[in-house]
């Protein structure tokens, strides 16, 4: 029997097509994409890099549909998020979508473990038997079992990442976007931060983007998409060391620190 699906594509986690983002008036007007063309693909580590005012913020967040580009098209998991309107794109992000920001955003007064469980209390969905063995299957992977019961302010940095991770997780998201997910962390604790989070995609087969101005926070991805002035400036596919940093030095020449 052929399987017919509805999806654009099944390989591709997100795209986007001729993007632009403009902000401002006409004469004031700051063009932070000028024409973006990504796949992003599903089941792989991929990190957006660039120079500070390269536009990946502004990216990752018309890419997640938390902020509206000028023109073109973005497809998450099949659906093109300009066809939703606001409420169907709010559900959307809440189901589909996972979030990891650089300063954790975890509910003070709930423990980690209710804090993972959170979005799905927030959807409505029961917490049953799949959610409890998904849970703890993420709690085991990130190492955070023994932190379960702990408000965020008995838990380390890294520990407090880890179950910002999980909570992106726990829904099964079609693609977790993570902005600067190590930019408040020690170098120690960030290499942590990063495994776990190839781990969430080699085990659980998770698709995560990151944006990050870290070399080696990139390195720990499958591919790199280097931005430069609102455009796609290379895409590298398991990057050596090397080529990487010979994509970064083309973009320090033209003006851009990394
Ligand atoms: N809300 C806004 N209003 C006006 N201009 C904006 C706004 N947000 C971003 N910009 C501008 O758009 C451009 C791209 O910004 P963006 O934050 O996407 O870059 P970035 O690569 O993420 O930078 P950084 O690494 O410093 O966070 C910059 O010139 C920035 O000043």
């Amino acid at each position: 029997m052929i399987e017919t699906t509805t999806h654009s594509s099944v390989q591709d986690a997100a795209t986007a097509r001729g993007l632009t983002k403009t902000y401002g008036r006409a004469g004031t007007e700051v063009h932070a994409l000028r024409g973006i063309d990504v796949d992003l693909p599903a089941g792989r580590f991929t990190a957006i890099m660039g120079p500070s005012g390269s536009g990946k913020s502004t990216l990752m967040h018309c890419l997640a549909g938390l902020d509206q580009a000028t023109s073109g098209q973005v497809t998450v998991d099949g659906t093109r998020l300009a066809d939703l309107d606001d409420t169907a794109l709010t559900k959307f992000r809440r189901d589909r979508v996972g979030f990891v920001f650089q300063s954790f955003n975890l509910l003070p007064m709930l423990t980690a473990g209710q804090n993972i469980l959170l979005p799905l209390e927030l959807a409505g969905r029961r917490v049953g038997r799949p959610e409890r063995e998904r849970h703890n299957q993420i709690a085991t992977v990130l190492g955070i079992t023994d932190r379960l019961g702990h408000l965020p302010s008995q838990l380390s940095g890294g520990q407090q990442q880890r179950v910002a991770i999980a909570r992106a997780l726990i829904s099964n998201p079609a693609i977790v976007f993570a902005d600067e997910p190590t930019g408040n962390l020690d170098s120690t604790t960030s290499a942590e931060v990063l495994g776990f989070l190839r781990t969430s995609v080699r085990e659980l087969g998770q698709t995560v983007v990151m944006v990050t101005h870290e070399l080696d926070a990139a390195a720990y991805a499958d591919d790199v998409i280097v931005i430069a002035d609102g455009r796609v400036r290379s895409h590298l596919t398991n990057p050596t060391r090397e080529r990487l940093v010979s994509a970064l030095t083309g973009e320090a020449l033209s003006g851009g620190t990394v």
